[in-house]
């Protein structure tokens, strides 16, 4: 396991209510690799990526005990609009504002104070281009993000997402809403921002793991059963149960 972490969790138990989602997990997420997270439905998934940007915080009877550490910081401390933009996300159902692809794009560098045009309109094509979107938009930047198709929306958020330039993008199944094509198109495009970003994607489809993933984290009720470098778990899981996922016994 790569020593460079970018987070650092320690005993992390998360609760709804009486309801325990996460049960005393303890690991540290390579920093510039992709690790996916997979498990069967319930095991906790995304509620772990959610508590490395601390989505979850305002749901009633949400409770966290243990640490989380973003390069030596405890997330707990940090401003939540600060941890943000190191840490960004983007959803299984593409969610672009309704305005312009331009404003999509602008909107984060604008809320952290961004104001110069020029610094705007470069920010908007290197991020556009980061994201594989900006050939097939350059000269529709005005036009309604709605009006592209869900593949496009999604790198639209994926762009929107690296215009801040985070540290770590969480993925919570990016491309479950898209067709084979644009989830091909995601994949690629996922593997070549892993240069630049630490990349944690929460996926339903093992094959989808295997592809792109450098390291594996598989939950079950809770627990963290195993993480491990992806050829290596594949070839030689150590828990039964994770035998058992990888050979589709259960799922
Ligand atoms: N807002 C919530 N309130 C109460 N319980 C919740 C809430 N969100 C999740 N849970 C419960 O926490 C557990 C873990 O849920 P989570 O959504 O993290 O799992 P998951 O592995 O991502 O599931 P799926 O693959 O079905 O999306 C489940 O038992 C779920 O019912």
């Amino acid at each position: 396991m790569s020593k460079d972490g970018v987070f650092e969790i320690e005993n992390l138990n998360v609760y709804y209510g009486n309801k325990q989602a996460l049960k005393n997990v303890t690991c540290t997420v390579p920093r510039n690799k992709i690790t996916a997270v997979v498990g069967p439905s319930g095991c906790g998934k995304s509620t772990f990526l959610r508590v490395l940007n601390r989505m979850n915080d305002l749901i009633p009877g949400y409770r966290v005990e243990g640490t989380v550490k973003l390069d030596g910081e405890d997330i707990m401390t940090l401003d939540p609009v600060v941890l943000r933009k190191k840490v960004g996300m983007v959803f299984q159902k593409p969610n672009p504002f309704p305005k312009s692809v331009f404003d999509n794009v602008a909107y984060g560098p604008r809320i952290h104070g961004v104001k110069n045009k020029e610094e705007l309109r470069n920010i908007v094509e290197r991020s556009l281009k980061q994201a594989a979107l900006w050939d097939e938009v350059k000269g529709e930047l005005k036009k309604n993000a709605i009006n592209f198709s869900g593949g496009q929306q999604q790198r639209l958020c994926i762009a929107r997402a690296i215009a801040v330039e985070p540290e770590v993008l969480l993925l919570d199944e990016p491309t479950s809403a898209l067709d084979p094509i644009a989830t091909q198109k995601i994949e690629k495009l996922i593997e070549e921002l892993s240069e630049k970003y630490t990349i944690v994607i929460v996926t339903h489809n093992l094959q989808q793991a295997l592809r792109i993933s450098d390291y594996m984290m598989f939950f079950y009720m809770g627990e963290l059963v195993e993480f491990d470098e992806t050829n290596v778990m594949t070839t030689n899981p150590k828990d039964c149960r994770t035998s058992d996922y990888l050979r589709g016994i259960f799922s």
